[in-house]
């Protein structure tokens, strides 16, 4: 009887992605429990907290903490091993695609262990540089982190990064070694770099393998015994930490909240600390994998809160939540993360500005460290200048926005935000290479000019020693100290500019290091630098999209490569296209784009015209990802070009 019965909305809709999940296995047990619960929502208020563990996995990239996730969850019966639902952490299409992950995700787990049933909520993190400030949120729900190395590659500098951030949240540190079962393992050195960079006894590191399963039956043990059970109280009021928001396209906003104390059900008045705005709450439930309704969300649990949120722009994570007429003191919250890299975004076309405009506040609302301004270009119209973490989060933003919006768009070059201390003693921040000053208005008015800088840790065998010092070097860098971790692997702090680490640098360390050197930075304020603008024009008219800020000692090279790439990716038209690039009042380069019609058609002889439409049809598809700039068309390479040039200054990717 209770297997055929109707589920609620929400959990109807989760079907359409795991058939399987709802019906057979524990969770067909738990709805049977709930018989007494019309609705068919699931009864998780027997659990105490002191049956409660909120724990996350933090690693370096690639270390398996997605593995192990699925592995926890098969294990746990949230998820089948056939396959079907494999990396239920890893949602975002993007982040199955590139193997990474990038917005935290929770799921909850039901696990017997010595005859009692613990209610294990596991919260992942993304391993990325870029996404840090996911990492430090997602902590603030947990109470216990399980910290991942791979037993091949040991320690690296995301695994430093990520330790710390741990450690300072307070939380349990569990160390476990992953993929035991390669050949290439070295688990003894492994653990002994553990044991020197931690502290931690080198006996206590369990050894597992995601993959086959070796050892993975001590995992949740381990997390039940180390890490401490959520604190707060039953009888004081609602407090409840917002620490994740995502918003689905038939409920609106979805609310990841921590309860810290009381509890919270359908049908409760609750209120913002941040905004003072009341709301009924229309669902309560825990992710199992997908959103699964509960009767409540009690201390010490982790779970999903709906509740009528109009607007996208209403969560403020890092808020605190409570009973309406039963106010409490809000929870410190987060500090907003700092957008290090903007660029300009602009539709193809002027008039899908609107629907663009929808789609960036909702993908805003999923990643809330994106920042977000309008902006007029005299080349490109109407669009925005968003901020973002890191190179590698402007990419995956971009690519959600034409993938999951559907939306064709042109992206600037990005760059860091440079700062101006004028004469009259007020500084400004330059978000935008166009509004940089020119020369001959830097003379009179302009005091100095400022970049931010960065400290690197990387870590990398000795022997690329002489290839990282180098590296860093060449890209203006400080060398602060070098130390080895064992007798075999370095790690190596330097000072360099921002806009230095935006470059490729980040492909460059890969290749020098035949990929075998770690990177990871923190912010270090800013300095004093000679900085200049460096503007493109095409036939004599400069193109402010196109403009970038770059130190006074690479303008020469850096000019001479921009107007040389922008020649390769610029198509020939009907007429001659000249590209200069220009710094301090000077012409720095010349290239010329010969005109010329690009007849696709040449090769088809006779009269098969349906081939003939088929290439044109080809041609006229690849012109549309084309902004008209003047009279000369531009695509989407030619601001990329501008970002991946090897001088200083200006930016690239590090994906
Ligand atoms: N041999 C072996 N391979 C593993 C093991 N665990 C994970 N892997 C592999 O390592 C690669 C990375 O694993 P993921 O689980 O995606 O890594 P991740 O840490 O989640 O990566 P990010 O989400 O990008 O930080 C995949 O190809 C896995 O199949 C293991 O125990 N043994």
């Amino acid at each position: 009887m209770l297997q055929t019965r109707r589920l609620p909305s929400a959990a109807w809709r989760c079907t359409a992605q795991a058939p399987t999940q709802l019906y057979w296995g524990r969770r067909r047990w738990y709805v049977a429990r709930s018989a007494d619960n019309k609705r068919g929502e699931m009864d998780i208020s027997t659990i105490p907290p002191e049956r409660i563990r909120n724990f996350s996995i933090i690693a370096h990239i690639d270390h398996g903490k997605s593995t192990l996730a699925d592995r926890l969850l098969e294990l746990t019966g949230v998820i089948s091993k056939t396959g079907k639902n494999k990396q239920v952490l890893d949602k975002l299409k993007v982040e199955r695609e590139r193997g990474i992950t990038v917005k935290a995700q929770s799921v909850s787990m039901f696990y017997e262990y010595k005859g009692e049933r613990y209610l294990l909520n596991l919260v992942d993190t993304p391993g990325h540089v870029d996404f840090s400030y996911e990492v430090s949120r997602s902590l603030a729900a947990c109470q216990g982190a399980i910290l991942l190395v791979d037993a091949a590659q040991g320690i690296q500098a995301q695994t430093v990064a990520n330790f710390y951030l741990a450690f300072g949240q307070g939380l349990e540190v569990i160390p476990m070694l992953n993929k035991v079962d390669l050949p290439t393992a070295e688990p003894e050195r492994a653990a002994k770099q553990i044991e020197s960079a931690f502290e931690i006894e080198a006996s206590e590191i369990l050894h597992i393998s995601a993959k086959t399963g070796l050892g993975v039956d001590q995992v949740l043990p381990a997390v039940i015994e180390q890490s401490p059970p959520p604190p707060g109280s039953l009888g004081k009021p609602l407090k409840a930490l917002l620490f994740d928001t995502w918003y689905d396209t038939y409920v609106g906003v979805v609310c990841l909240m921590a309860v810290k104390d009381g509890s919270v059900r359908r049908g409760d008045r609750i209120v913002s600390s941040h905004s003072g705005t009341k709301y009924e709450v229309a669902e309560v439930g825990v992710m199992y994998p997908e959103q699964t309704p509960t009767t409540l969300l009690q201390v010490g649990q982790v779970g999903y809160v709906i509740c009528n949120m109009k607007s996208i722009a209403e969560a403020h994570v890092g808020d605190t939540f409570y009973q309406d007429k039963h106010p409490v003191e809000a929870l410190p919250g987060f500090v907003p993360a700092k957008s290090m890299v903007f660029a300009g975004v602009f539709p193809i076309d002027a008039g899908e500005f609107d629907r663009l405009n929808e789609s960036i506040q909702k993908l805003t609302l999923n990643d809330s460290s994106v920042s977000v301004h309008k902006e007029t270009s005299a080349a490109l119209g109407q669009g925005w200048r968003l901020g973002f973490l890191g190179t590698l989060h402007m990419d995956v933003f971009r690519q959600r926005l034409e993938e999951e919006y559907d939306t064709n768009i042109l992206v600037t070059s990005p760059t860091v935000p440079y700062q101006i201390k004028y004469c009259d003693g007020t500084s400004k921040f330059i978000r935008t290479p166009a509004d940089f000053p020119d020369a001959s208005y830097m003379q009179d008015h302009v005091e100095y000019t400022m970049e931010p800088f960065v400290v690197a840790t990387l870590i990398f065998p000795e022997k690329y020693l002489g290839a990282m010092l180098e590296l860093c070097t060449t890209h203006r860098g400080e060398l602060q100290n070098h130390t080895f971790i064992d007798e075999l692997r370095v790690m190596l702090k330097c000072r360099l500019p921002m806009a230095e680490i935006v470059t490729d640098f980040f492909d460059k360390l890969k290749s020098k290091s035949q990929g075998f050197a770690s990177f990871d930075y923190e912010e270090a304020g800013y300095d004093a630098s000679d900085l200049v603008k460096m503007e493109v024009l095409l036939n004599g008219e400069a193109v402010d999209a196109l403009a970038a800020v770059m130190h006074k000692s690479s303008v020469v090279t850096a000019g001479r490569e921009i107007a040389g790439r922008l020649k390769d990716v610029i198509r020939r038209q009907l007429f001659d296209i000249i590209i200069q690039t220009a710094a301090n009042g000077k012409i720095v380069a010349r290239e010329t784009v010969k005109q010329l019609r690009k007849n696709v058609t040449a090769k088809c002889y006779g009269g098969d015209i349906t081939r003939k439409m088929k290439l044109l049809n080809k041609q006229k598809e690849g012109k549309k990802r084309m902004k008209r700039i003047g009279k000369v068309e531009l695509p989407q390479e030619a601001f990329l070009s501008i970002m991946t040039r090897s001088g200083n200054g200006g930016s690239g990717s590090d994906s």
